[in-house]
């Protein structure tokens, strides 16, 4: 799999406004897991609406490397014919995992659960990311690991005859640490049980619900998510749609809101309750904010999100929102720089191990740009009511939801916004230039210092 490199820079320039309805792809998510509970299903799973982006590309070619069939027609329909429960097979080759935190984590919790070994690499992003999280409760089970100091890829695992079923106090709020643990509970002989003191998307349980799992979740005596396994199930196919991803869907909707006369619809995004703090905070923030068309499909909510441009105002987020948003912050520091008043983000630590420290980025290419801001251990401060915003160039350190946020900030700005490199919005996103231009937004190659 080809790694993004460093090295195509981006300016975006203050577009008239925006108008239009789009789609944004599929929920990465669901599109991570669709395969991956595909792969230890007997019989064909189909998938409509599979984000096709590299990270779950990624995960496409591991699930193959482990012995699925995964196939695409020409209508975009995916297939997955799987093993079984504990049927997958020793792969002849390394895993690549390129830029995907989500792909890595879960197929080590996946991998894990079977007695063959794999190893894991990525790109340089991914190589920095801490996986301690996710080999700690793997060890517990019976796991054999060997990494590099400090837990991190290139990574070696190989699974125990027989999974040793766990309680595990999920000790940080990770959906991909949950979601782990529970893959290799999967093929245990007993009932795995992860307890999450803060909820985070649930799709790891939904999904295992309707592929035929007995799965339960329990509110424990102090309001934590007990959830609980029953090993070795017999899973069964299904047929998914997968729903536009609304870390995908901000980008458009921010943009929508900053540019003056926009008016913006983003269809068919999921609204799933642990993913929305986003749209919650820009309400807050005095957002013409309306969800059209709502719908439940597959189990999950629906809608077609509908901006119009707005005079935003500084709020403070509420630090227990940061699980539902958490890929969101980026972005909602941009809608802040437009905003009158002080916008305080609090509980932002797991920003930090993302695909770069995102609190850090946001800080300096806000910053960069002439928007005054507070960078605290785990919060951040953006001082709104700048008159002049731009004229920076922002480093995105491999990471796809720094460079969309600043190129979104330059639609609105005063000067010109560039991002050193466009190459990783191929990880999450790859028709985001394409549809925002479609909206009409301007981009262009940035103009030589000299
Ligand atoms: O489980 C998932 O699909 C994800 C969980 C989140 O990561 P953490 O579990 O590290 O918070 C999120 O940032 C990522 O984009 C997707
Ligand atoms: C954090 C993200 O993804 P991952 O952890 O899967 O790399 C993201 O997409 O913002």
């Amino acid at each position: 799999m080809a790694h993004a490199s460093a090295g195509t820079p981006l300016s975006a320039l203050a577009s008239g406004p925006l108008t239009g309805r789009i789609r944004v792809p599929g929920d990465k998510s669901i599109s991570h897991r669709s395969l991956m509970f595909g792969a230890v299903t007997v019989g064909e799973t189909r998938i409509e609406g599979l984000l096709e982006a590299e990270d779950v590309l990624g995960t496409a070619a591991a699930m193959r490397a482990l012995g699925a069939t995964v196939t695409r027609d020409g209508e975009g329909l995916w297939r997955v014919s799987g093993l079984g429960v504990g049927g997958l097979l020793e792969p002849e080759s390394v895993l690549d995992f390129g830029n995907a935190g989500t792909g890595s984590r879960l197929t080590m919790g996946l991998v894990g659960g079977h007695a063959v070994a794999a190893t894991f690499v990525g790109d340089a992003s991914l190589s920095r990311r801490p996986m301690g999280r996710v080999l700690d409760p793997l060890r517990r089970m019976g796991v054999e690991v060997i990494a590099r100091k400090g837990d991190r890829l290139p990574l070696t695992l190989r699974g125990p005859d027989t999974v040793i079923p766990i309680e595990y106090r999920v000790p940080v709020p990770s959906a991909q640490v949950k979601s782990a643990v529970l893959l290799c509970g999967l093929n245990s002989p007993g009932v795995t049980t992860v307890i999450e003191p803060v909820a985070t998307r649930d799709h790891t349980e939904r999904m295992l619900v309707g592929f035929g799992a007995a799965l339960e979740v329990t509110a424990g005596p102090a309001g934590e998510r007990v959830i609980r396994l029953q090993g070795r199930p017999s899973l069964k196919p299904q047929a998914i749609t997968v729903p536009g991803d609304p870390s995908s869907a901000a980008f458009a909707i921010v943009a929508g809101l900053i540019v003056p006369g926009s008016d913006v619809t983003v269809e068919n995004v999921l609204l799933n309750p642990l993913r929305t703090g986003l749209f919650t905070t820009l309400l807050e923030m005095g957002a013409d904010l309306t969800i059209e068309n709502e719908r439940v499909t597959g189990g999950e909510r629906i809608g077609d999100v509908h901006v119009r441009s707005s005079r935003l105002k500084g709020v403070a987020v509420p630090p227990e929102r940061a699980p539902s948003m958490i890929d969101e912050y980026p972005i909602l520091s941009v809608a802040a720089a437009f905003a009158e008043g002080d916008t305080f983000m609090d509980g932002l630590e797991e920003l930090r191990v993302k695909e770069s420290d995102r609190l850090s980025a946001v800080a300096h290419g806000l910053a960069a740009n002439g928007v005054p801001v507070e960078e605290g251990e785990t919060s951040l401060k953006v001082i709104g009511g700048t008159r002049r915003i731009g004229g920076g160039t922002v480093p995105t350190h491999l990471d796809h939801r720094i460079a969309m946020s600043f190129l979104v900030m330059g639609l609105a700005g005063q000067a010109p916004v560039t991002v050193d490199d466009t190459a990783t919005i191929a990880t999450s996103f790859p028709s985001f230039l394409g549809l925002m231009t479609g909206l009409g937004a301007r981009f262009e190659a940035p103009q030589s210092a000299d």
